[in-house]
């Protein structure tokens, strides 16, 4: 018999036969090994690996039939279960339904290659370049790195807002360092951190973080980024810049900017851009520009917006994205999803149209858990609602036959994407899509999320296969018909290891109309921009960016002044980087490296 010192309680949250607890390794490997997201920690006590369950008591519960049947609830009959495990494989395959299908190789250019090695050699870089240029791409790949080499918890992966942050399975920046709205003192902050011993966790991620990675810089403000610089040093007793945290920075600043601030009589302060920060000199050396654009094939379409980034487009330029004006029609009834500037108008947009259409509505309910907060407690169901309100994903969605919807998760099949448009042709239950023909959409791994490089994936197809609850069919522009069912969407604590809240939910939204918000990152085949809305700076890039080529963007109300970038982030682009011209000296390397990939 083990000493009772050297005791161990292995707590088995998701695995056979959990939630349980066993004294020995053996026990409890036999019952996650192979099994999908498997969810385990050990512990020193009993009591502590019973608080860790309950703690997780909402999260694990989330792939019950009894979630997946309320999800589906709207307008359907009560689940038949089909009657075997033959059958359910069976159906599986006939469904497209690999255990594993093979994940898409990203081959790297050679300019982003240079950003990876520079990184790899543990550098601080601030890479940098216009909409399209595999920012994003790069930035998941430095990330799988990272976190494959040293352990979750010293790698800070970080966005400016939220659903940049679930993009690249971080969290905000402000969430992972503990600031809350930023305005304390760093003094006091910093003391309050150093002695509280509530904030111990926080404490030791701060002192602890190796590498620290935020993406869509451009929505940082310079206040922020010498506020967390100065208490980086302090809490880590580091006199270098940033306290000696290797920074991995992302971002276009010709893109969307800071939100203003307000002063305490609620006047608008405006923001300063993060290459404004005091400290960014000390910190940042010479910004790596990635200048191949890959989302747009067309070079002379890339050149266009290339000249509306910096400001300076000839009359050529304006001559043709004046013609843009024209009516856009698509055989296949789909059609360009319009880029509106606030949420509101789109969700009037979309309301309307949806209205519009003949038949009953289908209503998915999403299902929502609550998980803990950095002090393991859990958290408020005001406060699961409010964090899971900035996803994407809706807590209700409404769908019709004939809807226009947006894929917003990438697919395993990698055939379809975050952003790939389709209409609801119909609804099915997997039974009718097997006779059909129609196979099931599997989305990529959540890897990034869970970090332990499980796939969640058979847990959710499995129970759903079990059921004849009716999902709905899509057809994308592509031409590809696919079954589309629940997923899971969460959201990390601070840490990037526990998990504060996530959504069971259908990876669709309506999308006839999309907000420029929701949209920076992504990559749209059929886009509408009205200008005469009101576009803030950047606005009007970004939303004419996401076009992959001009025969499939319309552009309304086109006129130079509302595409104007802000003349400080063209005056720094200027001095630090390089000028648009040069921007397009790519090689034929960079061009072979991209047509391999495809
Ligand atoms: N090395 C690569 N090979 C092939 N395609 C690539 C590569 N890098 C990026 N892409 C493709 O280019 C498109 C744009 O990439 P990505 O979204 O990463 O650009 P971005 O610079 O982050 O854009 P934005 O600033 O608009 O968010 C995507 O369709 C992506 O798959």
């Amino acid at each position: 018999m083990p000493k009772a010192s050297k005791m161990k309680f292995y707590a088995v949250a998701v695995g056979r036969d959990a939630p349980n607890i066993y004294t020995t390794w053996d026990e409890c490997s036999a019952k996650v090994s192979r099994y999908p997201k498997a969810m385990h920690q050990s512990f020193k006590t009993r009591e502590e690996a019973e608080r860790w369950l309950e703690s997780k008591a909402d999260v694990t519960a989330l792939y019950s039939p009894e979630n997946l049947r309320t999800i589906a609830r709207g307008t359907q009959s009560s689940p038949i279960p089909v009657d075997s495990d033959d059958g359910l494989q069976r159906d599986a395959r006939a469904l497209g339904i690999e255990p594993s299908p093979p994940e898409q190789k990203v081959v790297l250019s050679p300019e982003q290659s240079r950003v990876f090695a520079e990184v790899k050699e543990g550098g601080n870089v601030f890479f940098t370049g216009s909409a399209g240029t595999g920012k994003s791409v790069l930035l998941r790949e430095i990330i799988k790195f990272k976190t494959g080499r040293h352990s979750p918890n010293v790698i800070a992966i970080t966005a400016s807002t939220g659903i940049a942050a679930i993009n690249i399975g971080g969290v905000t920046l402000h969430s992972w360092a503990g600031i809350k709205l930023g305005e304390e003192p760093v003094d006091r902050f910093v003391k309050k951190v150093r002695y509280q011993k509530s904030l111990e966790s926080l404490r030791k991620r701060w002192q602890q973080v190796k590498a620290l990675i935020i993406d869509e810089l451009s929505m940082i403000d310079g206040s922020l980024f010498d506020y967390l610089e100065e208490i980086a040093r302090e809490l880590r007793g580091d006199s270098r810049p940033f306290g000696g945290i290797q920074l991995v920075l992302c971002g276009d600043f010709c893109q969307l900017p800071p939100v203003p601030g307000r002063d305490k009589k609620g006047r608008e302060v405006p923001a300063k851009f993060a290459f404004e920060a005091r400290s960014w000199d000390s910190c940042i050396g010479t910004p790596m520009m990635l200048k191949k654009v890959f989302r747009q094939r067309d070079q002379t379409f890339a050149n266009m917006l290339n000249e509306m980034r910096y400001g300076k487009m000839q009359e050529s330029t304006i001559r043709i994205f004046k013609s843009l004006e024209r009516n856009v029609t698509y055989s296949d009834g789909i059609e360009p999803t319009e880029m509106y500037p606030t949420r509101r108008e789109v969700a009037n947009a979309n309301t309307w149209r949806l209205g519009r259409l003949p038949g009953e509505p289908r209503i998915y309910e999403a299902q929502d858990h609550k998980g803990v907060d950095h002090k393991g407690e859990q958290i408020s169901h005001e406060r699961m609602l409010d964090i899971l309100d900035k996803l994407v994903a809706p807590k209700t969605l409404e769908l019709k036959v004939g809807a226009q919807v947006m894929l917003i998760k990438n697919l395993r099949q990698g055939i379809l994407v975050n952003g790939s448009i389709g209409q609801v042709v119909d609804f099915a239950t997997p039974k009718e899509a097997v006779e059909s023909g129609t196979k099931i959409a599997q989305v990529e791994s959540d890897k990034l999320h869970s970090r332990n490089g499980t796939s969640n994936i058979n847990l959710v197809t499995q129970e759903i296969l079990k059921y004849d609850w009716k999902w709905p069919v899509i057809k994308f522009t592509n031409g590809e018909t696919l079954v589309v069912t629940p997923v899971d969407f969460t959201v990390n604590n601070g840490d990037g290891e526990t998990l504060m809240a996530r959504r069971l939910q259908l990876p669709l939204i309506l999308a006839w109309a999309l907000s420029v918000h929701k949209s920076q990152g992504q990559t749209l085949e059929r886009v509408r921009v009205d200008l005469r809305r009101t576009f803030e700076m950047g606005q009007a890039y970004v939303a004419l960016s996401r076009a992959t080529n001009m025969e499939h963007l319309q552009v309304l109300n086109f006129s130079k002044e509302k595409v104007m970038a802000d003349p400080k982030v063209l005056a720094w682009y200027g001095e630090n980087v390089s000028t648009p011209e040069q921007e397009f000296d790519t090689d034929d390397d960079e061009l072979s490296a991209f047509d391999e990939y495809r």
